[in-house]
């Protein structure tokens, strides 16, 4: 089947007429506060995509809610709430987590009640030790590199209400999972998943994670504009590693630059286009928005599945 034909294909101009009253525009406290963790962000984008986005997500939720309740009444039973899940995918240096978090406030603002957090599914990597014992240490990101069997474990007690889940954290600086550091998630009303592997099937397990999902992005854009913004996060890296010996970039940091952006330009090729192409980027006909960035992190396209 062509994947296509399974959308609505709406121009930057199309999505932005979808703007309804009812969500404000943002304020200039609020653009200062988007701007104050990524001053690359576009407000302009924020104003167009994420507004009517915004909108779109609390038709979802409406429903889910709606479902919900019918069930329980079904049932003659009270059944308690439960979080909705959004899913944000997409390749490696693409934007997912600042998406997400753009997100994470476009949402909190709107829906002042309701509390919103964010995870991303790098915790779930198995640390360096075990993908070395694996033998997968140059797999970092594929499928087999995640514990999933815990993320469906996580994403299944968050549905059911439990309170105080710890998940591990993962540091881009150390490139690895911090040892005995977590992060808590407490009864969200929305939980916002931002990871690579999101829309991912099973290897081996019944469930799929995107079961647990009400509402997923991806997150699109042409492969080499994503390995231009993987080089430029790589460069960003470098200078924050400078002087850290703790930082895995350390030593590139401090030799020669063209041997450390070849070095990167590398690690792009053989492992993270790999994962894009065969692993990756299959999952996008699952999403329920495609976002399409395009130059300097400009949406131009925007996709919505019909069914
Ligand atoms: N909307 C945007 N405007 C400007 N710059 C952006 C935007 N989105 C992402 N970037 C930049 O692109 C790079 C990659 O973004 P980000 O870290 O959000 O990607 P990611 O998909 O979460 O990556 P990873 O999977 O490796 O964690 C970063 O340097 C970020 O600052
Ligand atoms: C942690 C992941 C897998 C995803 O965020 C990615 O950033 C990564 O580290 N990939 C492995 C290859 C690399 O160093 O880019």
């Amino acid at each position: 089947m062509d994947e296509r034909t399974n959308y609505y294909h709406l121009t930057r101009q199309e999505w932005q007429g979808f703007y309804r009253n009812g969500i404000a525009p943002l304020t200039d406290a609020e653009l200062q506060q988007i701007k104050s963790f990524n001053d690359q962000i576009s407000l302009q984008d924020v104003q167009d995509i994420y507004i009517p986005l915004t909108h779109l997500i609390h038709i979802y939720m409406k429903e889910y809610e709606s479902l919900h309740l019918s069930k329980g009444l079904f049932m003659q039973e009270f059944v308690p709430p439960t979080p909705f899940i959004i899913g944000v995918a997409g390749s490696v240096a693409v934007g997912k987590s600042t998406t997400a978090r753009l997100l994470q406030m476009m949402l909190s603002r709107t829906f002042k009640r309701r509390n919103v957090q964010l995870i991303t599914t790098d915790g779930f990597l198995y640390p360096t030790d075990e993908l070395k014992k694996r033998g997968i240490l140059d797999k970092k990101g594929f499928p087999e590199s995640y514990d999933m069997e815990r993320l469906l474990t996580f994403l299944n007690a968050v549905k059911n209400g439990e309170d105080n889940l710890n998940i591990p954290m993962y540091s881009h600086e150390v490139y690895d999972i911090i040892p005995d550091e977590f992060e808590t998630i407490t009864q969200p009303d929305i939980l916002i998943v931002e990871g690579i592997n999101v829309l991912q099937l099973p290897a081996n397990q019944q469930i799929y994670i995107s079961d647990f999902f009400d509402f997923s992005i991806y997150v699109d854009a042409d492969s080499k504009l994503i390995e231009s913004w993987y080089l430029e996060r790589f460069e960003a890296l470098l200078n924050l590693a400078k002087n850290d010996k703790t930082n895995y970039y350390y030593e590139y940091a401090n030799g020669p630059r063209d041997e450390a952006i070849n070095f990167a330009k590398q690690v792009w090729q053989d492992v993270n286009q790999k994962n894009l192409e065969n692993f990756i980027l299959p999952t996008r006909s699952r999403a329920d928005v495609v976002l399409h960035k395009s130059d300097n992190h400009t949406i131009d396209k925007i996709s919505l599945r019909k069914f």
